[in-house]
């Protein structure tokens, strides 16, 4: 198992293991609401290594993986792969990073993802990073990507908003509740959202530093 997986500690992994946890920001908001864009701007100012889960997800697919097809067709109908598939390709990358900053995009989607991620890691993020955006704003960022992704057409699209309101808002009102969530309004433009961003990062230096 990965080193960043519970065996972390110790008294369960000897002396290899990293000796601090990692520090970990979960970006979350739905399907079009800016999260790889800004993560692409918090990695250059702040050092942090980017793990989008669906490009991870979207790589597994294409590796001649055992469990492409399944990827595959779960993405194209914007349904939430099983915590053990996503979980595993996260620790792997976490570890392959040799990083010990990680903005997580994207994950975790429901509460199984959350629950499996948090007892395998034994990590809770330091704070969530949540990109609010009205829906018609997003489905009109995501029909304008251009990136080829088998997922981005109408049909799965309004899946992906039914699984997000069903599935992944109950995440985020999960860590808000443990006063976890810094909320950004990400209708704004490109770089007003990202002004926003980085107060919250630029507080958790300080507080690192302090
Ligand atoms: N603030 C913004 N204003 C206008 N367009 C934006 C903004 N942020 C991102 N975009 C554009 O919207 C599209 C979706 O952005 P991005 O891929 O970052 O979203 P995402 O949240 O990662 O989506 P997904 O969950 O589908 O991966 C991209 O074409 C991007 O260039
Ligand atoms: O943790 C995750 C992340 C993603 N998925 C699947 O991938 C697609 C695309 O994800 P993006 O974040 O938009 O790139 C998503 O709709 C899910 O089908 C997942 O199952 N688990
Ligand atoms: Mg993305």
């Amino acid at each position: 198992m990965s080193s960043y997986g519970r065996c972390y500690t110790k008294e369960v992994n000897g002396s290899s293991l990293p000796d601090k946890k990692p520090t970990v920001v979960f970006v979350l908001g739905g399907p079009g609401s800016g999260k790889g864009t800004q993560c692409a701007n918090i990695v250059q100012h702040f050092g942090y290594t980017h793990l989008s889960a669906g490009d991870l997800l979207r790589a597994e697919q294409n590796s001649g993986s055992e469990n492409g097809e399944m990827i595959k067709n779960m993405i194209k109908d914007g349904q939430i792969v099983p915590s053990e598939v996503t979980v595993k390709l996260l620790l792997r990358a976490m570890e392959e990073s040799g990083n010990d900053k990680f903005l997580i995009d994207g994950f975790p989607r429901n509460e199984e993802n959350r629950a499996a991620f948090e007892s395998v890691t034994g990590i809770e993020p330091e704070f969530v990073l949540f990109f609010d955006c009205p829906e018609e704003e997003m489905e009109k960022r995501v029909l304008n990507r251009n990136q080829g992704r088998a997922d981005d057409n109408i049909e799965s699209i309004r899946k992906r908003f039914k699984v997000y309101t069903q599935s992944s808002l109950p995440v985020i009102e999960y860590y808000d509740s443990k006063g976890k969530v810094r909320k950004i309004d990400a209708s704004k433009p490109v770089e007003e959202v990202f002004e926003a961003v980085k107060e919250f990062f630029t507080s958790l230096d300080d507080k690192v530093a302090a």
